[in-house]
């Protein structure tokens, strides 16, 4: 089994590329639809975070209050650490028991966000960065997404640079054309990918 990272800045294609390489045949695990699941009600994620950060983070029917939690932990490092320190060892877990459920000769592709930033990069076979141009990814997350300008800066801001990635990069997908360009390099990378497993 081939074990690929795939990562790249806010609005940059990464869905897209995943759906991709699904349609391809690849198994897809989505970091941030697991961080989502292990802090569903009932879990022992909710739990925890339950017992760190006090129950004016949950609504009233017990689910996560994302925008309480959020306003906790944005602007308090020590606070974000805390919950980075609960949510990424069941992140992790979830990831690695999705992947020993692969089939062993699967192309396992991990959708992270924050891979070069959470300095995951080493965990993975290949990283594949997903690059577009700034101004098509504001432009995704104000028409598209409602967001501010201001806003959209702010989230590029805050990850790693289009260098910083390119840097732990072993394959970058560049992300300049149309959506049928886009696919058509990931099935290129698909092919590229499987081959070298097979070898
Ligand atoms: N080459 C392209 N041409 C046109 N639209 C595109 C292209 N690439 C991506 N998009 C569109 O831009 C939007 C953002 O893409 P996508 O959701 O794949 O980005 P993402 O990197 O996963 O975003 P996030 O960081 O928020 O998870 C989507 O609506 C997607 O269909």
């Amino acid at each position: 089994m081939k074990h690929v990272g795939l990562t790249g800045g806010v609005a940059s294609g990464k869905s897209a590329v995943a759906a991709k390489f699904a349609e391809l045949g690849a198994v897809v695990i989505d970091a941030d639809a697991l961080a989502r699941d292990v802090v569903a009600p009932g879990t022992p994620g909710l739990a925890a975070i339950k017992d760190s950060f006090g129950a004016g983070i949950l609504l009233p029917d017990g689910s996560l209050d994302r925008k309480a939690l959020g306003a906790i932990v944005f602007s308090d490092e020590p606070q974000r650490l805390k919950l980075n320190a609960i949510v990424h060892p069941l992140v992790r877990q979830a990831a690695k028991e999705l992947r020993e459920q692969a089939p062993a000769e699967a192309l396992v592709v991990e959708d992270i966000p924050l891979l070069v930033e959470s300095g995951q990069a080493e965990d993975f076979d290949a990283v594949i960065v997903v690059q577009a141009p700034h101004e098509e990814r504001i432009r995704r997350m104000v028409e598209d997404r409602g967001w501010s300008v201001e806003d959209a800066r702010s989230r590029m801001a805050a990850q790693a640079t289009d260098e910083q990635r390119a840097a732990v990069a072993d394959y970058v997908l560049e992300n300049f054309g149309t959506l049928e360009d886009l696919q058509g390099r990931v099935a290129d990378l698909y092919q590229q990918l499987t081959k070298a497993a097979g070898e």
